[in-house]
């Protein structure tokens, strides 16, 4: 097939805030009058008008890379410079908002294919040049930080102009994406196949193909439809020594995969250029729903006994009481008020079903049966069609608190069901402890295994004066406590620049040194995403 290409692209995201600047909202009054019950308000306002510093290429480097991809796809102008500056975690959001651009590429360079890239990479080499690959730019671990000692400067490598649909089997239910695309773009262009993809993140609607990849991200439909490194059946990549294609067939011998080097490598092995996924019909059948718990324990325990008998609906995803409370504003709301005053709030379940008719419908009385044994009540279908619609919104509102002065951030780990209850007292202790009074700490779990599940913490506290020196301890308290109690450093965020202190511990010192010598293989001189990933 010819490449299509989408017919709607996402707009850009400013560089101090989450999304498309025309859905942003202020804190509506009634909210921000609630929120000053809880912290002190205090407007802090971005920073917009900063100078980025000076580029450190020389011309005829910057000449150079013209050279390869076009006059018009080699951008030195400081606001697209600027907008290429890290990615939109909360500390980068801070950093943006003070004016620190202390980490701007010194270029922006656009190519349009895998053979661009591969000259791009060879040039870079040969220049001493650090190359960032940029996907969609909402990296919240520092992936999008390298570190140009020793090198002459460092070079954005926007993938934006790969954006196409390269191929589709409907045989083998396959479709080859360029890196490029965004979430919204590649279903798009999926559906007009009747076929969709199925990964969706909350970044979802910025977050790229190839970052997908670079970081084995999971997805909101992870239950039903898998992680996107589970969904990936080859790739292609650029290296500066030359080009690794993996995926002649679903399955192989052939020695240790080779794909899951490169799945998470976040840039340092290597460039992707394209995924090739497996696809699956759009489902005709969406049903959303609620489901109370008396607590967190009881729900996480009936969510490991359907991973465990294989009962997963397509989406499946349970807070904490605080942040059930937090999230409904009014916890009575969850299961009547007599319930609510004699039992305590309890915690919310957002339960989920795609598909065929018949299947969602088989699915879905199977997995009511096993709840409703378990102890659980039926909510009906408001909640769940209340969190579907507003799926996508919370990265506003993280904006809206930053401007009145409230630190908000979230973190990720992962472990095995017997050590769950551990691991969240653990975590929330540590944070707790670190950021002091008036600390809220909300935790949901939302990817599930037979064998276990990810925790997903949100932080909200007095962001006070400094609120990123507030919170750089506290998240380092965080993952000391991870590292403490036998989890992982990260279930989906990747490692990056801010998790790569604590990845020996997880993989141990001969991992780290196969991590160090695949990077020796294929990246000798050492431009892909210096300082990020490889311990
Ligand atoms: C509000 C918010 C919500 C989020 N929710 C989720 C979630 O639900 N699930 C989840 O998994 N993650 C989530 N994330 C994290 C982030 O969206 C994911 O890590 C995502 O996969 C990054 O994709 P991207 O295209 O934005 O990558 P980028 O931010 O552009 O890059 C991420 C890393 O991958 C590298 N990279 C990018 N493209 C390529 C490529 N083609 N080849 C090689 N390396 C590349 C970059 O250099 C960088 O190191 C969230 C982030 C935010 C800000």
């Amino acid at each position: 097939m010819t490449t299509e290409r989408p017919s709607v692209l996402q707009p850009e995201m400013p560089p101090t805030r989450w999304g498309d600047p025309a859905h942003a909202a202020g804190l509506p009054d009634g909210v921000r009058d609630l929120v000053g019950l809880v912290f002190p308000i205090q407007d802090a306002p971005a920073l917009t008008d900063v100078a980025v510093p000076a580029p450190r290429l020389a011309d005829d480097q910057v000449s150079g890379l013209r050279a390869i991809v076009g006059d018009d796809h080699v951008v030195t102008d400081d606001a697209v410079r600027r907008q290429r500056t890290r990615g939109k975690s909360t500390p980068d959001l801070l950093r943006q908002r003070s004016g620190d651009l202390g980490d701007a590429p010194d270029v922006v360079v656009r190519p349009a294919s895998h053979d661009e890239v591969v000259a791009v990479l060879a040039y870079a080499q040969e220049q001493r040049i650090a190359v960032v690959p940029f996907g969609g730019g909402t990296a919240v671990t520092g992936g999008l930080v390298a570190d140009p000692a020793g090198l002459t400067g460092v070079l954005s490598l926007d993938l934006g102009r790969m954006r196409g649909l390269l191929a589709l089997d409907p045989v083998s239910s396959t479709a080859t994406l360029e890196p490029g695309l965004r979430g919204p773009e590649a279903e798009a262009l999926l559906a007009e196949h009747g076929m969709m993809l199925g990964h969706f993140p909350q970044s979802f609607e910025y977050a790229s193909i190839g970052g997908f990849a670079a970081t084995r991200s999971s997805g909101q439909s992870s239950a039903g439809y898998g992680r996107f490194d589970a969904m990936v059946v080859g790739l292609r990549v650029a290296t500066p020594v030359g080009e690794v294609r993996l995926g002649s067939a679903p399955a192989n011998a052939c020695g240790p995969d080779l794909r899951e080097l490169f799945l998470g490598s976040e840039g340092a092995f290597g460039v992707i250029t394209e995924v090739t996924v497996r696809v699956r019909p759009l489902p005709e059948a969406k049903e959303y729903e609620g489901w109370r718990w008396s607590s967190f324990a009881d729900g996480a325990d009936a969510m490991r006994a359907l991973a465990q008998s294989d009962l997963l609906p397509t989406v499946i995803r349970l807070s904490d009481e605080n942040e059930t409370a937090i999230n409904l504003a009014d916890p009575s709301g969850i299961g009547g008020e007599d319930r609510a005053d004699k039992e305590g709030p309890g915690c919310l379940m957002i339960v989920g079903y795609e598909g065929a008719p018949a299947a969602v419908a088989a699915k879905r009385a199977a997995v009511t049966e096993a709840l409703t044994a378990l102890g659980g009540t039926a909510l009906g279908a408001e909640p769940g069609e209340a969190w579907a619609s507003g799926r996508f919104h919370a990265p506003y509102l993280r904006d809206s608190l930053l401007d009145v002065g409230v630190l908000v951030e979230t973190l990720e780990t992962a472990t095995f069901w017997s050590n769950r209850d551990s691991l969240y007292q653990r975590v929330k202790a540590a944070l707790t402890e670190a950021l002091g009074d008036g600390t809220m700490v909300l935790c949901h779990i939302s990817h599930v295994y037979p064998t276990g599940c990810s925790l997903y913490f949100t932080v909200a506290a007095p962001g006070g004066d400094d609120p990123l020196a507030r919170w750089l301890p506290a998240k380092a308290a965080a993952c000391e406590a991870i590292v403490a109690s036998g989890a992982a450093i990260t279930h989906h965020h990747a490692v990056g620049t801010d998790h790569r202190p604590y990845l020996t511990a997880e993989i141990g010192e001969v991992g780290a040194e196969v991590l160090r010598a695949v990077k020796r293989a294929v990246d000798p001189a050492g431009i892909l995403n210096p300082g990020v990933l490889i311990p």
